[in-house]
């Protein structure tokens, strides 16, 4: 029998950098994480590829994968859907990969309900102040969406307590680094070595 992969959720406020830290561990070579190409009804920024970065849908579209039960979890989040298509995560994780999510903290609390045995990771700033000076910085969204974010992300803080880890975007490596390295942590933990080492001992 094939163990199942892991399911990872990196969350955190927008602006934390979950996308830019998750493109760096991608983009390393020795990442096996398969990623979760998320669903939503946000127009493309630019540069933005449709099933690449997302699955760009109109709100029938979405609300049409809401009502036949296409989707992991979902949010409406600052005027738009956002979700996850449940299908390609039960698929890789029975194939024992591990799949990455990048989503805000309304759908990993509903991913927590149905997956318990998740890994959920919670990307922190180093301030409040920083965050703003990100989401400025970013030149994506107006002075209201900038707003709203900032009021959602107050909110999104205090649950980072819910989490199984709480990790620092002070650098973008470094928080790579710390991500990676809970993943291989959360594996031996969950005794896929001694699983190993049992099946070795029956084999002697
Ligand atoms: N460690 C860091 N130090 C400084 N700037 C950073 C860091 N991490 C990310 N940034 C910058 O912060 C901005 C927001 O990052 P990013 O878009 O990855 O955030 P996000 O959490 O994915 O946001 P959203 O939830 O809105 O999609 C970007 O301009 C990015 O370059
Ligand atoms: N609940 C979900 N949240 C998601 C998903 N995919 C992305 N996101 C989060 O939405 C916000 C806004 O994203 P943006 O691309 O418009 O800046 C951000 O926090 C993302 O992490 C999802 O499938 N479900």
């Amino acid at each position: 029998m094939i163990e199942k992969g892991l399911l990872i959720v990196l969350s955190g406020p927008s602006g934390v950098g979950k996308g830019t830290v998750r493109k760096g561990i991608f983009s390393q070579k020795d990442t096996a994480f398969e990623y979760s190409v998320s669903a939503t009804t946000r127009k493309p920024r630019e540069g933005e590829v449709h099933g690449v970065d997302y699955f760009f849908k109109s709100r029938e579209e979405f609300e049409d994968m809401i009502a036949n039960d296409q989707l992991l979890e979902y949010a409406e989040y600052v005027g738009n859907y956002y979700g996850t298509p449940v299908e390609y995560v039960r698929e890789t994780i029975d194939a024992g990969k591990d799949v990455f999510l990048e989503i805000e903290v309304q759908g990993a609390g509903q991913v927590r309900r149905k997956f318990p045995e998740g890994l959920f990771i919670f990307l922190a700033p180093p301030s409040l102040s920083e965050l703003e000076n990100r989401i400025v910085t970013r030149g994506t969204e107006s002075e209201d969406l900038i707003r709203s974010r900032m009021k959602a992300a107050r909110e999104e803080l205090e649950m980072m307590e819910l989490y199984d880890y709480v990790v620092e975007n002070d650098e973008v490596e470094l928080a790579c680094e710390r991500i990676k390295a809970i993943v291989v942590a959360e594996h031996c933990r969950r005794e896929r070595v001694q699983y190993r080492y049992k099946k070795m001992l029956e084999v002697d």
